[in-house]
Order: C-alpha cells, then sequence, then structure tokens
C-alpha cells in the first residue's frame, strides 16, 4: 500500500537573496523514518491557497518548530521588535490549517513553534521572553554550531496521568530536549495541558474534544525521532492515527462504489 502523506506547512526563509518556502530536514526524515509517511510541504500562500483542497489530498498535519514567533497581533498583543522574528506568512497559512484540521478530524502533531500556533489558531495567548519570569527557567536554544548539543536532551518534563500521550509515552518524568524563549500563557479553551516542566511552563497539550490524534508539544522529538524511545513513540502514534485516517477516507471512497455496483 501507498504511504499516506502529510503536510507540513512551510516557513519563508531568505537564502543567497531570494524567498523559499522551506521545511527542515529533521520534520521530513522523523516523519519518513519513523512514522512511516510521506511529506508535502504547504507553501506558505495564507488564503491565496484553498487549505480544504489541500487536506482533501493528505492525512495528516505535522507542524514544525521554527526560529520565528507567531505574530501578537493574532493573540490580542500589539507586537514590539523584541517580539521577533516574525513569519506572517506561515501564520496565515498554518493557523487556519491547523483549525481546519482539527474540524475534519485530521491527525495533527504540532512541535514547539507548532504547539504556540495550535494554541493561538484555538485561542489562546504566548508569553515571551519566558526566562525572564522569576522561577522560569531558560528554556532557550544552547549557544553552540554542533545541532546534537542544541538539540541534546536536558530538561525533565512531567506527562499526567490519563493524559493522551501517556498512552504513548507513559505518565511521570520524560527526558527532553528544550529551544524555546515563548510558551503557552493562557490555554486555549479547547486544549488540555498533558505535560508541564517543573518549573510550571506548558511543554504538552491535546485538543479536548478532537475525533482523531491532534497533539502538541514544546519540545522536539523529530530530532532523536530514531534512537530515544519516547521521541521514537510519539512519532509512531502519529503515523498510526494517520494510517487510521488514510484507512478510514478509503474505505468511504469505496463504500458509494460497492452499492452502486449492486
Ligand atoms: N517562537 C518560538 C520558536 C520555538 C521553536 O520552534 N524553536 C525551534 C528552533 C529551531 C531553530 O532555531 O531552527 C520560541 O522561541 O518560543
Amino acid at each position: 500500500m501507498t504511504k499516506p502523506i502529510i503536510a507540513i506547512p512551510a516557513d519563508i526563509r531568505v537564502l543567497d537573496g531570494a524567498t523559499w518556502h522551506a521545511a527542515q530536514q529533521q520534520y521530513i526524515q522523523a516523519a519518513s523514518n519513523v512514522a512511516g509517511l510521506m511529506v508535502m510541504i504547504v507553501p506558505a500562500m495564507g488564503d491565496a491557497y484553498d487549505l480544504d483542497a489541500i487536506l482533501d489530498r493528505v492525512d495528516g498535519v505535522l507542524v514544525s518548530g521554527s526560529a520565528s514567533n507567531v505574530h501578537p497581533s493574532l493573540y490580542g498583543k500589539e507586537a514590539t521588535e523584541a517580539d521577533g522574528p516574525f513569519d506572517p506568512a506561515r501564520d496565515a497559512t498554518s493557523l487556519p490549517l491547523i483549525r481546519r484540521a482539527i474540524d475534519r478530524a485530521i491527525p495533527l502533531l504540532a512541535i514547539c513553534r507548532g504547539i504556540q500556533e495550535l494554541n493561538v489558531a484555538l485561542g489562546g495567548s504566548l508569553a515571551s521572553e519566558i526566562q525572564e519570569q522569576p522561577g522560569i527557567w531558560d528554556h532557550r536554544k544552547p549557544t553552540t554550531p554542533e545541532r546534537d548539543a542544541m538539540y541534546v536532551i536536558r530538561q525533565s518534563v512531567f506527562v499526567k496521568e490519563g493524559s493522551c500521550i501517556a498512552r504513548y509515552i507513559g505518565p511521570g518524568e520524560v527526558q527532553v530536549n528544550s529551544l524555546h524563549r515563548q510558551a503557552i500563557a493562557t490555554t486555549a479553551p479547547r486544549l488540555q495541558v498533558e505535560a508541564t516542566a517543573e518549573d510550571g511552563t506548558i511543554e504538552a497539550v491535546s485538543v479536548i474534544d478532537a475525533k482523531a490524534f491532534a497533539v502538541g508539544v514544546q519540545w522536539h522529538p523529530e530530532y532523536w525521532a530514531e534512537t530515544d524511545l519516547p521521541s521514537r513513540r510519539l512519532f509512531e502514534a502519529f503515523g498510526d492515527a494517520v494510517r487510521d485516517y488514510a484507512a478510514g477516507k478509503a474505505a468511504a471512497t469505496r463504500a458509494p462504489l460497492k452499492q452502486s455496483a449492486l
């Protein structure tokens, strides 16, 4: 059987003076090698593209991390320069894509910037420069050019008993990496908190009334998905949910054909 396809909304990047619609290799590799999926990068074209037509052709959505921040105007805050860098074209694509995927019961995995987009898409807000708040740790990307060192597993999160992700990675303490300076401030009404860090930072959420896998994590399971068990299990769970969705869609397409053949 052909592997199901998932959509990854692109970042806008400028390389050598040209504008690119880009997605990082680490997400594509984890989705392909661990979840067993194929990836389609969705250009950051906002409402110039019919996002439902794109969702008709895929079986899941993976919203990746990125150095840019969701524009504060999208959660009712005035932007300062310190809130940047921004990527309004990605916001204009990923936020409606997230909302439509949830409405259509299409599996969704949202990572780092992705969990922040999921929260804003559903009406929540973000806090910036969280390391400056009293009692909050420094969750920022380690300063090193070495990618393995940037993404090193160095922080505990506590997964809630009975949460959605506890089914895959167990409840209790899990070791993760951390590369962010923003975090969820007000949790969107449709989200439940699945895991927190010891300093109270929200580390994972799920959509309460979702009809499919709809999970966001503040850490980066994609980076170590081939070698770290909790990271692998999250990607495998997403892959299974995507395959279930694809199988359901294929069965629904076959059913009317069978009837008309009678
Ligand atoms: N706005 C966010 C971004 C967090 C995030 O997705 N980090 C990944 C960084 C990857 C990179 O730098 O390439 C925040 O800082 O909280």
